[in-house]
C-alpha cells in the first residue's frame, strides 16, 4: 500500500526566530468560554488546527456564531443556555474537546447531545469524567457503560461535588469545573499533583467564580458574563520540537518568541537543563493571565538523566520529544510515571519504543517507564501511529542523520505547517 511520507535531513544548523501557532489548550477553552458569554469577543492568534477546528464546529453546533477574522476568531456567544445540536457532535481526534464538552453539557437542562470522535478518540477512556459527572447527577450513557464514546448526554440539574482526582489530568479537572458552573452549591476539585491550570486562569479572565486553596480548586454556579477579547500565547508544546532540534544539530541557535511559559507546562525546560542544555528564557508579559515570553536554545552536548516523576504531569505532551533528545545524549535516560501516555492519541510509550528501535536506539520499555540508551541514531523510517506528537518528535529525533516520516499529515492535528517551519529554520543558516 502506498502511503504518504516525507524525507527530512538537515543541510546545516537551525538558525533564526520563530513564533509557533497558538496554544491548543487555551484555544479549546477560549472558544468554549466565549461561546458561553454574552455579546461578542475575539480570540486573538488562536490555534487553527485539526483539534481546535473541531471545537469551533462543536461550539457553532451549540449555537455560537464563530467567524474567522484574519488570523483571529470572532465569537458571538449564546450565553449560559446552549442550543440543542441538530446532529451528532464529532470531536475528531481531540480528547480535550470531548472531556471538557461532557462537563459543559451535563448541566444544560433538557438539552440532548451525542458526542463521537475518530477511531483513536473512541478508544480513549471517558469513565474518568463520566463517573464524577454522574456523581454530580449527570445523565450520560455510552459504550461500555459510558467508558467509551459515542456518548449521549441529557442535560439535568447538577449538584456540586467534592472530588479528588485519581489521575493527574487537567481535562478531568476542567470538565468538573465547567460542570460546576451549572451546579447547585460548590464544586471542589483536589489535585494531589499539579496539572496545567489554564481553565482556572481563564475563569478569572472572564470573571467566573474561582477560588484556589492549596491543592483545592472551587467554583460555583455562574451568572451571565460578558464576552472579552483573549490573546492566545504560542504553544509551548509546539515550541518544544524546535528547542530539542536546535539542541541536537551542531551550530544551531533558535529563539522562540511569544510562547506561553505557564509553569504548569514547562517541566521539559527543567529536564533539558539537567541534561546540560544551553537554554535561556524570559517571561515578558502576561496575556489573559498567562505568562508569555521567549526561549532560546543553542546546540549542546547532552547527558542522560533520571527524570523526577513529579515533573511528568508538567510535561506530559513533551515526553515523545524528550525521548528524541534522550536518543542523542551520552549515557542513559530513565523516564518514569508514564501510565497516562498509554491512553493518549496512541499508546505513546509503545510508539516511542518502536520508533527508537527503528532508528537503531536501545530502549527498554516497562509498564509505565522507558529507559533509553543514548549515543545517537542511524537513518531510518518512523511511524506516527496516527499521533501528531509522535510524528513531530521522531522527525526531530532523525533530523541530524536523515529520516523518513510516514503519514506526516498527522502533525496537522496540532501544528499545520510544522514541517515547513522546520525546513525554513534549517535553510535560514
Ligand atoms: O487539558 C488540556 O488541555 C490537556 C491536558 C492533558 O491531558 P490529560 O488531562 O489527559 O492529562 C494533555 O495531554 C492534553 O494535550 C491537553
Ligand atoms: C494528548 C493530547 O491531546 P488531547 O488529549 O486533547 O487529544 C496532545 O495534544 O498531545
Amino acid at each position: 500500500m502506498d502511503r504518504p511520507f516525507l524525507d527530512l535531513k538537515v543541510e546545516g544548523p537551525l538558525r533564526g526566530v520563530l513564533r509557533v501557532p497558538g496554544d491548543k489548550s487555551v484555544t479549546h477553552r477560549g472558544l468554549m468560554l466565549l461561546a458561553l458569554s454574552e455579546g461578542e469577543g475575539r480570540l486573538l492568534y488562536p490555534l487553527k488546527a485539526g483539534d481546535t477546528l473541531s471545537t469551533a464546529k462543536a461550539m457553532a453546533a451549540l449555537g455560537a456564531e464563530i467567524a474567522e477574522e484574519g488570523p483571529h476568531f470572532r465569537v458571538r456567544g449564546v450565553g449560559l443556555r446552549l442550543k440543542e445540536p441538530e446532529d451528532v457532535i464529532d470531536c475528531g481526534n481531540a480528547g480535550t474537546l470531548m472531556r471538557l464538552l461532557l462537563g459543559l453539557l451535563a448541566g444544560q437542562e433538557g438539552l440532548f447531545a451525542v458526542l463521537t470522535g475518530d477511531a483513536s478518540l473512541r478508544r480513549r477512556p471517558m469513565g474518568r469524567v463520566v463517573e464524577p459527572l454522574r456523581a454530580m447527577g449527570a445523565r450520560i450513557e455510552g459504550r461500555e457503560g459510558g467508558r467509551r464514546a459515542p456518548l449521549a448526554v441529557r442535560g439535568v440539574p447538577l449538584r456540586g461535588l467534592r472530588y479528588t482526582l485519581p489521575v493527574p489530568s487537567a481535562q478531568v479537572k476542567s470538565a468538573l469545573l465547567l460542570a460546576g458552573l451549572f451546579a447547585e452549591g460548590v464544586t471542589e476539585v483536589e489535585e494531589p499533583v499539579p496539572t496545567r491550570d489554564h481553565t482556572e486562569r481563564l475563569f478569572l479572565h472572564f470573571g467566573l467564580p474561582l477560588e484556589k486553596e492549596g491543592p483545592w480548586v472551587r467554583t460555583r454556579r455562574a451568572e451571565p458574563f460578558p464576552a472579552r477579547d483573549l490573546i492566545v500565547p504560542g504553544d509551548f508544546s509546539s515550541a518544544a520540537f524546535f528547542l530539542v532540534a536546535a539542541l541536537l544539530v551542531p551550530g544551531s541557535e533558535v529563539t522562540l518568541e511569544g510562547v506561553g511559559l505557564n509553569p504548569t507546562r514547562t517541566g521539559l525546560l527543567k529536564v533539558l537543563k539537567a541534561m546540560g542544555a544551553d537554554l535561556e528564557w524570559r517571561v515578558e508579559e502576561g496575556e489573559g493571565g498567562e505568562p508569555v515570553g521567549w526561549v532560546r536554545a543553542r546546540h549542546s552536548p547532552l547527558k542522560g538523566v533520571s527524570v523526577d516523576p513529579s515533573l511528568i504531569p508538567l510535561m506530559v505532551d513533551e515526553v515523545p520529544v524528550l525521548a528524541a533528545a534522550a536518543a542523542w545524549v551520552e549515557g542513559e535516560t530513565h523516564i518514569p510515571n508514564l501510565s497516562e501516555l498509554r491512553v493518549k492519541e496512541s499508546d505513546r510509550v509503545s510508539a516511542i519504543a518502536q520508533n527508537l528501535r527503528a532508528l537503531g536506539v536501545e530502549v527498554e520499555e516497562g509498564p509505565d517507564w522507558l529507559r533509553i540508551r543514548g549515543g545517537g541514531v542511524r537513518p531510518g523510517a518512523v511511524e506516527p501511529f496516527h499521533d501528531h506528537r509522535i510524528a513531530m518528535a521522531f522527525a526531530v529525533a532523525g533530523l541530524p542523520v536523515g529520516v523518513r516520516v510516514y503519514e506526516p499529515q498527522w502533525a496537522e492535528i496540532s501544528y499545520p505547517g510544522f514541517f515547513e517551519d522546520l525546513k525554513r529554520l534549517c535553510a535560514a543558516s
